[in-house]
């Protein structure tokens, strides 16, 4: 597969999600014009329809690309996903079509600590349940199960980003911070890691989840870590909706052992703000829902919106790879009068020496050339005087094991 580098405003874009605003400012102040906008996420079929012409894609944490839509996706470079989770996104059919995907790993980290600290002062104070109860006329003024979060304990599974600023948050205030994590961590502040989360469950009034969406994540969080917590306490969960078995809480919450729960994400969401919104959970005052809104603040979003694409403009324009959640990384210089290649190949022996043989053959002169590989692919770019750009193209497309390449004149 290849392509030579289009006028840029042949190059369409298409953005889903309503990313903010700033997504499309970059883009137009990069020079690319031909952008189709939508606020939602698209079903399959649709989504088919509309990637087969598409250059690029921006999408956040509903629309999912399956292999079955990269198979549709015959013009597809790259993915933006305007956010930090990239589980929405088959990598390994990205990968092997040679589409690179990126995200933005740090951006929304701040508002998620923000919104579970906000979160925690809520449930101890059983607010959601006293104010759920005055909207329908109720005056509970009780101390009864009313708590500071001062002193308490803290148990944050998975202490990555947004885990450790949720930890420092919490220590300002004075809770005591523990937490599980698959990995070794350096601890920040005075927060200790334990070793099991059984452990973690023992002790915590307050539990927090903060894992991506892995095959180990995935209901990793059921009746046996819920029947593990202390009674009275509270369980929190903004990573993904896979982590928790919903049906498992909402019979926990029924037995009454849970001072509260909030909840961002669903196992199933719903895909615009028009669908309703289906939960068991629904029925309890004392469990604070939000529709997946831990990274959207103003703040957030126009972050996102400017650091995605950049990436991807950056990616178009030059070829820098920096930051690809699936791509063998390089970073590249501008390429002034010269002619820039783009070869992603299968990571197997001897395709570097066919492609500078391929060259040497054809009397082509390399002028720079930039190397990384990665698990199954590999990605070169190489640049050449500018009258070989189109017979370089040529030849690279015969080479064994080309995923997909393309020229930037
Ligand atoms: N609700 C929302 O709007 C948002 C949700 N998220 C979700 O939060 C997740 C976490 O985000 P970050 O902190 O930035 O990710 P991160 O990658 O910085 O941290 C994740 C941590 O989880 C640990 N981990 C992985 N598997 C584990 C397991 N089985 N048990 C215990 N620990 C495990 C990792 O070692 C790492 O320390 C994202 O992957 C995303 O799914 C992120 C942003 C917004
Ligand atoms: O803002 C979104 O759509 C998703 C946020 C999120 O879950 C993430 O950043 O991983």
């Amino acid at each position: 597969m290849a392509n030579t580098s289009l006028d840029k405003s042949k190059i369409k874009i298409l953005l889903l999600e309503g990313v903010h605003q700033s997504a499309l400012d970059t883009l137009h102040e990069a020079g690319y014009t031909n952008i189709e906008y939508l606020t939602h996420s698209l079903g399959d079929e649709e989504l088919k329809e509309k990637i087969a012409d598409a250059h690029f894609i921006g999408i956040r944490s509903r629309t999912q690309l399956t292999e079955e839509v990269f198979e549709a996706a015959s013009k597809l470079m790259a993915v933006g996903c305007f956010c930090i989770g990239t589980n929405q996104v088959n990598l390994k059919a990205a990968t092997q079509r040679g589409v690179a995907v990126f995200n933005a790993p740090f951006s929304n980290t701040r508002s998620v600590a923000e919104l579970v600290l906000a979160q925690a002062i809520l449930l101890l104070r059983g607010i959601p349940e006293k104010n759920a109860k005055a909207h329908r006329g109720d005056w509970i003024k009780s101390a009864k199960n009313s708590y500071e979060i001062r002193g308490k304990k803290l148990g944050i599974i998975g202490y990555g980003n947004i885990g450790t600023q949720f930890s420092v948050l919490a220590e300002a205030l004075g809770m005591e911070v523990y937490y599980y994590d698959v990995v070794s961590k350096l601890s920040i502040g005075n927060a200790k890691q334990v070793n099991s989360m059984k452990e973690l469950l023992n002790m915590a009034d307050v539990v927090s989840l903060h894992v991506p969406e892995t095959p180990a994540t995935k209901y990793m969080f059921g009746a046996e870590q819920l029947a593990q917590m202390k009674p009275g306490s509270i369980l929190m969960n903004a990573s993904r909706g896979t982590v928790v078995d919903i049906e498992a809480l909402a019979e926990t919450m029924r037995s009454g052992k849970l001072l509260g729960a909030a909840i961002d994400v669903f196992p199933v969401e719903p895909k615009s703000n028009d669908e309703e919104f289906v939960s068991p959970l629904r029925e309890f005052d004392n469990v604070i829902l939000t529709p997946h809104i831990g990274g959207s603040t103003i703040e957030a979003q126009e972050n996102i919106g400017r650091e995605v694409a950049e990436k991807l403009a950056m990616y178009s324009d030059n070829g820098t790879t920096v930051s690809s959640v699936n791509f063998p990384e390089v970073a590249l210089p501008s390429h002034p009068n010269q002619h820039r290649l783009l070869h992603i190949h299968e990571n197997i022996p001897g395709v570097m020496s066919e492609i500078n043989r391929v060259f040497s053959d054809n009397g082509i002169n390399i002028c720079g050339q930039y190397l990384q590989t990665q698990d199954e692919i590999g990605y070169v770019v190489i640049d050449v005087d500018k009258e070989y750009g189109e017979l370089a193209l040529e030849k690279l497309k015969s080479v064994r094991g080309t995923i997909r390449c393309r020229v930037l004149f």
